[in-house]
């Protein structure tokens, strides 16, 4: 099980302070959904050059385009990029394909598929790496979380690798931990608390545990 830290809600100079800070207890470094609005994918490419041994992962969530906007991330650095799974199957194939060409990893992303476990197994049948469960912020606000999601894929998906992301917190780390994902993702679970390298080495020794 790996751990990988969501960055959304920063810049590019107050993200790389972020990682120097906990880098020791993560695996993938995510360049979040705001950060590439606001920064474009020189943030992928600046963070992947000063921490050449962490993953990155572009959070493009990408609807449209996917071999062209994959080949952009990977060409930035991007060592994971995401694709949203209520995209056409053909943009998640054209993803696929791109990556396989560069060597990267396509993660999807299961945000707003109304049936996860039917659209799981068209996704991996379509070969990608990771399928990932998320309650956005939005979802979260409404008091939303995707532990059941996740056992929902656990279930049914034979290939690609599992994850998870939405809200999770030290709190609430192991009953995510309990459902065994190939990868638990944390943003503000981390971000948002006073001693972040604390928070993400406690998150690091329970993952590692299992
Ligand atoms: O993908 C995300 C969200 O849609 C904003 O871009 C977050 O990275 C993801 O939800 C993880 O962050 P937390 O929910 O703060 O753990």
């Amino acid at each position: 099980m790996e751990l990988q830290l969501a960055l959304d809600l920063v810049n590019i100079p107050e993200a790389k302070q972020l990682i120097k800070e906990v880098a020791p207890y993560i695996d993938i470094v995510e360049i979040g959904t705001p950060v590439v609005i606001n920064e474009g994918l020189r943030a992928v490419k600046e963070i992947k050059a000063e921490f050449p041994s962490l993953k990155v992962l572009a959070d493009l969530k990408i609807m449209d385009a996917g071999g062209y906007e994959v080949m952009k991330a990977s060409e930035a650095g991007a060592d994971i990029i995401t694709v949203l799974g209520v995209s056409d199957d053909s943009t998640i194939r054209g993803a696929v394909e791109e990556a396989r060409k560069q060597n990267k990893k396509i993660m999807v992303d299961m945000i707003n598929v109304k049936d996860i476990a039917a659209r799981a197994v068209e996704i991996d049948n379509l070969g990608v790496d990771y399928i990932c469960v998320h309650s956005g912020y939005d979802h979260q606000a409404e008091g939303k979380n995707s532990f059941q999601d996740l056992a929902t894929i656990k279930r049914v998906v034979k290939q690609a690798k599992t994850a998870i992301a939405g809200g999770i917190k030290l709190q609430t780390l192991p009953e995510v931990i309990h459902a065994q994902p190939d990868l638990v993702i944390v943003g503000g679970g981390i971000t948002g608390v006073e001693d972040k390298p604390a928070v993400a080495a406690q998150m690091h020794q329970l993952i590692r545990q299992r």
